[in-house]
């Protein structure tokens, strides 16, 4: 059909009453999720500061959910598809890191105007963000206090804390196809942060030293190192526009600011698998 006067027209069996059917607006609730945005200062800008963190939590949720089956196909030794879940995370989070320089084009003066009217309201108080380090590995149960008023949240990050993370889940794979994983790391307590283990990166340097006999496993490393490796890249683009965007102040949520999310960037998922590389022997 081709276009006149730039128009196009509609063609005759184009759905067009939604009196009884679900329409797109209906299925995707966008009626909620448009209503979603309350500026309070009045300030132009401010819708893009809402939106950009609207869009952020809308793909942590994705991630969430992703993460949570990775787990679980670990959980059946089902390697390759939670390969599959891990590489739709790394698209996400490049999505993420991309997107921080849409809020950079908010300058300081820009920011300062509307930034007295968010009160004490700070990213530090995204659970989702929390139960993302916590899915990873990187538990730390004072983060809890925060959410005290927020008792779904508080539940969730409190039901994270006590499970099992990814990290967990894939150290147990490698128990099960034989590897020498120490018995303290498989018992170890889950509410705590994983921290280096020594016989865990030995187990490493077995498999990167000989690629090809351990070929899915080497893998799946390579998938979590990557993973890792954009979650930081993220940590240093928030820290790069807060820098940009606030100098040294301290933050709304009451930390010393760039200093504190600096620090956000000596955490560390899978210590193992970077220790590893210092280790691979050349041949
Ligand atoms: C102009 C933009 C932004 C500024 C100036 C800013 C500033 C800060 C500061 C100073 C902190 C430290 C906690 C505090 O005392 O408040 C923080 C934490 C945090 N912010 Fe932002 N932020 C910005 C945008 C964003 C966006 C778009 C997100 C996306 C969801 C985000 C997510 C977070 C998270 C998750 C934390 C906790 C980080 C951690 O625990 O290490 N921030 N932010
Ligand atoms: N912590 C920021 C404020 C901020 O960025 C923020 C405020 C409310 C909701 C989300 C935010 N984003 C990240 O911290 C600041 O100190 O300016």
């Amino acid at each position: 059909m081709s276009v006149d006067k730039n128009t196009r027209n509609l063609e005759p069996e184009i759905e067009r009453d939604f009196s009884r059917k679900m329409s797109y607006g209906s299925y995707l609730g966008l009626g909620e999720l448009l209503s979603a945005q309350h500026p309070v200062s009045g300030h132009h800008d401010e819708m893009l500061f809402i939106i950009q963190h609207q869009t952020s939590e809308l793909w942590l949720k994705l991630v969430l959910h992703e993460l949570r089956g990775v787990r679980l196909r670990l959980m059946a030794d089902d390697l390759r598809a939670a390969m599959k879940g891990i590489a739709r995370i790394k698209h996400i989070q490049r999505s993420l890191t991309e997107q921080w320089s849409v809020l950079a084009t908010l300058t300081p003066s820009e920011y300062a105007e509307f930034r007295g009217d968010l009160g004490a309201s700070s990213g530090f108080q995204s659970y989702q963000y929390r139960a993302v380090e916590f899915l990873l590995g990187n538990k730390n149960a004072a983060m809890l206090e925060v959410f005290a008023a927020d008792p779904q949240a508080q539940e969730l990050l409190a039901a994270l804390l006590e499970e099992s993370s990814v990290y967990d889940e894939f150290i147990r794979v490698l128990h099960r196809r034989g590897y020498a994983v120490g018995a303290e790391l498989l018992d170890r307590d889950v509410r705590q942060a994983h921290t280096f283990d020594e016989t865990l990166m030995l187990v490493f340097r077995e498999v990167y030293e000989e690629p090809a006999a351990n070929w899915d496993i080497y893998e799946a490393c390579e998938e979590l190192v990557d993973l890792e490796d954009n979650f930081q890249l993220w940590r240093f683009r928030h820290l790069l526009t807060v820098q940009r965007t606030i100098g040294m102040k301290r933050g709304t949520g009451g930390s010393s600011g760039a200093g504190f999310l600096r620090s956000a960037l000596d955490l560390t998922f899978f210590p193992e698998l970077y220790a590893v590389r210092t280790e691979i022997r050349q041949g």
